[in-house]
């Protein structure tokens, strides 16, 4: 069990508090008795109660138990605490919001509590970069015993990878002479799309294929060709094979109109249907899904590849596109963010086997993960830490939106320079007009206050941080929104 910080109540007077930090090895009533005796002056504390009344008992495990964050303590005198659960409104479900110094807006928190009420949710897990969607928030991971396609969204296999792109350089990345190289990335691929996908051990459908594969989307999707601004973990950062002064890839897209049309001929009769799992439904979409996520996978892996070939003045028409290899594709990592996979819950002490719906939400089990910024600010690669309970085995995959799309085209008009250079010197390459107002850099929370809020719970820690150099969104107007 990692240390973790419990807040100690005198039972008999409840403005009496003290803050204890329990490390791991800890004999958790002993320590806490320990504590509140000494602090509370009182010899004769021989009881901790949890919320609600139940005595911690000495074969109780903390650290299945992850959301007790107070303890009352007492002579032998009856709780007088809250009572067990918060009053909820709607379902059984538990809410947990990973964020103590990020701002969340409250409609996010009412959408994740509606999600919490619906039949079948058993946890619902907001990370710092929770935010308001449509119909329901992103930045959430949701445990339930079947699965809500709606709760993954329509950019189902979404995610971010990680690729080296250059060796380290004395001289310092020129923006404007790295922008000068990306083009035609909006176009085709030229290379045969049956061949890259067969790699990725699926087929190729239809000429959506062709049109798709390859090609970021523009929209919040992105590949930003980054540095390395700092390194938080040596060792990590070693063994991921990270350098200073290299040039790395950053990608973010997803399985582009695909996972829409999943969604589409779900939500066709019902607004939010769930499926209950070993049903012929269930089986039917989790194939569609899997299939999802892998185009995602490779689409991404097709981006940072025509990235490369770019940087490499490699020609881009037909038959020259080389299938994967190794050396193209040395990836440190990939990670899907909207997805739903089958963990491990822990719920009341009681270990249960449940569909974790993420939602713009990185899986912890996959090593480290990309937390991106925005265009003008860091991105970081974390460390998952921790049995993975509290935060459902996930971590934030990003800042978050602070302001909504609209929201953003309302300020003060700002000149279009101002739009495509950032305060950390990075080129943006977008010409479409809206996208560069609705992905300024201030439409996003900051990314340092989400990773504290994690690194704080004991989530996650920091192996690197990562400095944009260009960010590229879409060259041609008009064309490849999300
Ligand atoms: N490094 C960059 N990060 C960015 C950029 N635009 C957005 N973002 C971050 O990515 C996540 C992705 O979220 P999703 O919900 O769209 O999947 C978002 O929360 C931002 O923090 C960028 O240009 N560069
Ligand atoms: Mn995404």
């Amino acid at each position: 069990m990692p240390a973790r910080t419990l807040t100690i109540i005198l039972n008999a007077n409840h403005p009496k508090k003290c803050v204890l930090i329990l490390k791991p090895g800890d004999a958790p009533i002993d320590a806490i008795l320990h504590e509140a005796r000494n602090k509370f002056r009182v010899k004769a504390l021989t009881q901790v109660y949890l919320q609600g009344g139940a005595l911690l008992e000495p074969r109780t495990d903390l650290a299945a138990l992850p959301w007790v964050a107070k303890v009352w303590v007492a002579k032998g005198e009856p709780y007088n605490g809250p009572p067990a659960a918060p009053a909820r409104s709607q379902g059984v479900g538990e809410v947990r919001i990973i964020a103590d110094k990020t701002f969340v807006d409250e409609r996010a928190v009412k959408q994740l509590e509606e999600v919490a009420g619906l039949p079948g949710v058993v946890v619902a897990a907001g990370m710092p970069d929770l935010h308001p969607g449509n119909r329901f928030p992103i930045g959430c991971a949701v445990a339930a015993e079947g699965i809500y396609p709606a709760l993954i969204g329509s950019d189902v296999g979404c995610g971010i990878a990680l690729y080296p792109l250059a060796p380290p350089s004395k001289s310092a990345p020129n923006p404007t002479k790295l922008a000068a190289h990306l083009r035609g990335l909006d176009e085709p691929w030229s290379g045969s799309t049956a061949d890259w996908l067969a790699h990725y051990g699926i087929t190729r459908h239809s000429e959506f294929d062709e049109k798709s594969l390859g090609t970021v989307g523009a929209g919040n999707h992105f590949f930003e060709i980054t540095t390395i601004e700092r390194i938080e973990d040596a060792e990590a950062a070693t063994r991921l094979g990270l350098q200073e002064d290299a040039l790395y890839r950053l990608v973010h897209t997803g399985s582009r109109g695909l996972g829409a049309s999943i969604l589409a001929k779900q939500t066709e009769t019902q607004a939010n249907p769930y499926i209950v799992p070993d049903t012929p439904a269930f089986d039917a979409y989790l194939a569609e899904h899997d299939y999802a996520v892998q185009w995602a996978i490779a689409n991404r892996d097709l981006v940072a590849h025509r990235v490369r070939e770019c940087m490499l003045g490699a020609r881009l028409d037909a038959g020259k596109d080389a299938a994967p290899s190794p050396a193209s594709l040395a990836k440190i990592v990939d990670v899907t963010h909207n997805s739903a996979t089958k963990q491990s819950v822990d719920v009341n002490g009681e270990r249960r086997e449940l569909w974790v719906h993420r939602k713009g939400a990185a899986p912890t089990d996959k090593g480290v993960a990309p937390c991106p910024g925005s265009r003008g600010d860091f991105s970081w690669l974390l460390e998952p830490t921790g049995d993975g309970q509290l935060n459902v085995h996930s971590l934030a995959h990003g800042a978050g939106r602070r302001h909504a799309r609209h929201v953003l085209h309302t300020g003060t008009k700002r000149a279009k320079s101002t739009l495509t250079t950032t305060a950390l010197g990075s080129e943006v390459i977008c010409t479409d007009a809206d996208l560069l107002i609705e992905e300024m850099p201030e439409a996003y929370k900051n990314v340092g206050s989400v990773v504290e809020d994690m690194v704080d719970k004991g989530i996650c820690k920091g192996v690197v941080v990562l400095r944009p150099v260009v960010t590229y969104k879409i060259r041609e107007a008009g064309e490849g929104r999300k």
